[in-house]
């Protein structure tokens, strides 16, 4: 384990997004030994473990609550997800889900004093002062989920954040207000680290070194020479001041090469540094260190590092089957839990900052009013945006965190077939339906690669794929060790056959639909653009569509040396140093009415790669990729050719009417 990570930092710290970097700057963290980080409770369990001590258990109590009309589509959604249930070993890859694994008991939620929601008091009341910036005003508090540029900071509501008790009327104008005034603080960091940096400029002299005034670290930096590297390994390694160090040195000297680098000394060899420096800092395998970092500029890399070292804000969902979200917020309000809406783009989320009350154990909660949910789980139900008396199929779906958010956004009618290979997941899966009171809602269990030979003509199909879980690093630190080259290329196999499988499910005479939403809770290009792209090559009949979500980078259209379809572009990346969510990422298609492939040839192939790498799915896909009866003789030709790769003699060609 790495040292950053063996001494994780207790409360979250204040991610604000600020087009793209946060506040966060490695040379500005405190040591561990730093005396102002000491005897403080860390709200994670060391091991970033997340299971929670509350268990719903008391599902009857569901059947006691009184029954409220449900709200109107807008505002609907339902929650309530098995906590416990997050990740599953599927063969030989750790399959993550990235919606629930709150670690209700470590992240302190039923800890602190009632509160009476006194948006002023807040700052003094909590305890804790984090790693936050200077100007920051939020000390000590988990920081608002504040999409980049999707909350409107000049927002005329006649809102304050002066001293006063939210009511329920003020609450979202107080919210808005909270979101305007951490973006203008944002940018104010902004701008001060701007000033900073060209301080910093004047302070160097001609060799690029700095003088006794700019650094109190006065020995001028330089890279260590390979003996020097291996004298220090020897010895135990570096000390930990020194590992930071390096760090900041080798992320501004990258950020300014020419005019800062030693002479002689490649950009790689500062790279170098740097991987190995994070690799032993957060404790990463070089390997995965590495495909993150490339991810980024160098010094945003870090601060993604940096986030996953912090935990996300506790959210939940409202579950609008069962209540709206005000009075949710109001009977919570009531139990000492200290909470807010998310932000202007969810109208069924609350951000919850602390509590009195275990989280995870309230009566409302047991009675199905809401699901604990990480807010990014919201984004692909939003793009794919089910609608009342649709045919839906949620391909991976347990634990039901997205299952039962589209149930109640259909308002309990049409029906969501809710399927997942894990047998054993699929019992918390049907738990959470019922204590949610989702009555549209039919579990199976299959293998999503059968689809649509087990059912089809679907109006959406949601895709939540099984995934590395590198955008959840923050939840469970085990990906951070445990990922090699072949659980990514493994993973991507399995994507790729899958979302082949969710397309061919959708119809296109769809009247109201004909969508897929393609989601995962990983960052990486080959768990996404790579999979999306390749869905584009192999079906012509689909093309990308805006996945109407308010903030989110754009997707990848190249990336190195790869070139993706351009449309790429409208799918979004969300990552916990810029939106303070999960790691993530949501693609749309829209699919038409398929064409023929083109030629024997192109069949053959298609059906060759899609059972590249899984030749245990090979029957299933052969169902899947094509119209089983038309496409038989280039089935049939693909299956002798990959006998014959494999040195075996083909069985005699089968002789068709036509033949
Ligand atoms: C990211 S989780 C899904 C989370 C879920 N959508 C939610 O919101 O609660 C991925 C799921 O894929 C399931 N899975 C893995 N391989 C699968 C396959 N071949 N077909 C269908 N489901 C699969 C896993 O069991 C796991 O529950």
């Amino acid at each position: 384990m790495g040292r950053r990570a063996k001494n994780k930092q207790g409360p979250p710290e204040s991610l604000e997004p600020k087009g793209g970097s946060s506040t966060s700057k490695p040379g500005k963290r405190k040591p561990e030994n730093d005396p102002r980080s000491d005897g403080r409770p860390s709200k994670r369990s060391k091991d970033g473990g997340s299971k929670s001590a509350a268990k719903p258990t008391a599902s009857k109590n569901s059947s006691d609550v009184k029954k409220k009309r449900p709200v109107s589509n807008d505002d609907s959604a339902s929650g309530w997800e098995d906590v416990e249930d997050d990740s599953v070993h599927d063969g030989k890859l750790e399959l993550l889900d990235s919606d629930d694994e709150f670690d209700l008991e470590s992240d302190g939620l039923h800890q602190g004093p009632i509160q009476e929601l006194a948006l002023g008091s807040d700052d003094e009341e909590l305890p804790v002062a984090l790693g936050r910036t200077k100007k920051s005003k939020q000390l000590g508090r988990p920081s608002k989920i504040i999409p980049t540029g999707s909350d409107d900071s000049n927002s005329d509501d006649g809102s304050d954040d002066s001293d006063g008790p939210i009511t329920m009327a003020n609450m979202e104008a107080r919210s808005r207000a909270l979101d305007a005034k951490a973006f203008e603080e944002a940018e104010a960091d902004l701008a001060e680290a701007q000033e900073q940096d060209a301080g910093d400029d004047e302070n160097l002299d001609m060799d690029g070194e700095e003088d006794q005034n700019g650094d109190a670290e006065a020995e001028p930096f330089r890279l260590l020479t390979k003996e020097e590297l291996e004298e220090e390994a020897a010895n135990g390694g570096p000390d930990v001041h020194l590992v930071q160090r390096r760090i900041r040195e080798c992320i501004r000297i990258l950020g300014k090469f020419k005019k800062l680098a030693e002479k002689g000394r490649s950009r790689s060899e500062y790279i170098s540094q740097l991987l190995a420096d994070i690799v032993s800092y957060y404790g990463y395998n070089a390997f995965l260190a590495e495909k993150l970092f490339q991810l980024f500029p160098p010094a945003e890399a870090v601060e993604f590092f940096e986030a996953n070292e912090v935990p996300r804000p506790v959210t939940i969902r409202t579950n609008t089957l069962r209540t709206r979200r005000r009075d949710l917020a109001q009977a919570l309000i009531n139990r000492g839990v200290n909470l807010e809406p998310i932000g202007k783009w969810t109208n069924v989320g609350l951000q919850v900052f602390e509590s009195s009350v275990p989280i995870g154990a309230t009566p409302e909660y047991l009675a199905g009013h809401y699901m604990l949910q990480a807010a990014s789980s919201f984004l692909p139900v939003i793009a794919l945006s089910p609608q009342p008396n649709e045919r839906i199929l949620d391909m991976a779906s347990a634990p039901g965190g997205k299952t039962t958010h589209m149930a109640a956004l259909m308002q309990n009618t049409g029906v969501v077939f809710a399927n997942d290979a894990n047998k054993a997941r699929t019992k918390s899966l049907t738990a959470n339906v019922h204590r949610l009171g989702c009555k549209n809602v039919v579990v199976c269990s299959y293998d999503g690669r059968e689809f649509p030979k087990v059912m089809g003509g679907f109006d959406r199909v949601l895709l939540d794929a099984p995934c590395s879980g590198t955008g959840v690093i923050s939840k469970d630190s085990s990906v951070k060790l445990n990922k090699s080259d072949r659980d990514f290329t493994l993973l991507s196999h399995l994507q790729k056959q899958l979302i082949l499988c969710a397309i061919d499910s959708v119809s296109p005479e769809s009247k109201t639909g004909g969508y897929v939403v393609y989601s995962t809770c990983s960052v990486t290009v080959d768990e996404n653009e790579a999979v999306v792209d390749y869905a584009l090559r192999k079906r012509p009949n689909i093309r990308l569509v805006d996945t109407d979500l308010e903030f989110g980078r754009e997707g990848y259209t190249q990336y190195r040396g790869k070139v993706f379809n351009s449309n790429l572009k409208l799918t979004r990346r969300f990552y916990p140093h810029v939106h303070n969510m999960d790691g993530f990422y949501v693609a749309k298609f829209k699919v038409e009415k398929r064409q023929k492939p083109a030629t024997v040839a192109e069949a053959a192939d298609e059906a060759q790669d899609v059972v590249m790498g899984n030749p245990g799915a090979q029957e299933v896909q052969e169902g899947n990729a094509f119209d089983s009866d038309e496409d038989k003789p280039y089935l049939e030709e693909a299956k002798r050719r990959r006998i014959k790769a494999k040195g075996l003699r083909p069985p005699p060609r089968t002789v068709t009417a036509n033949a």
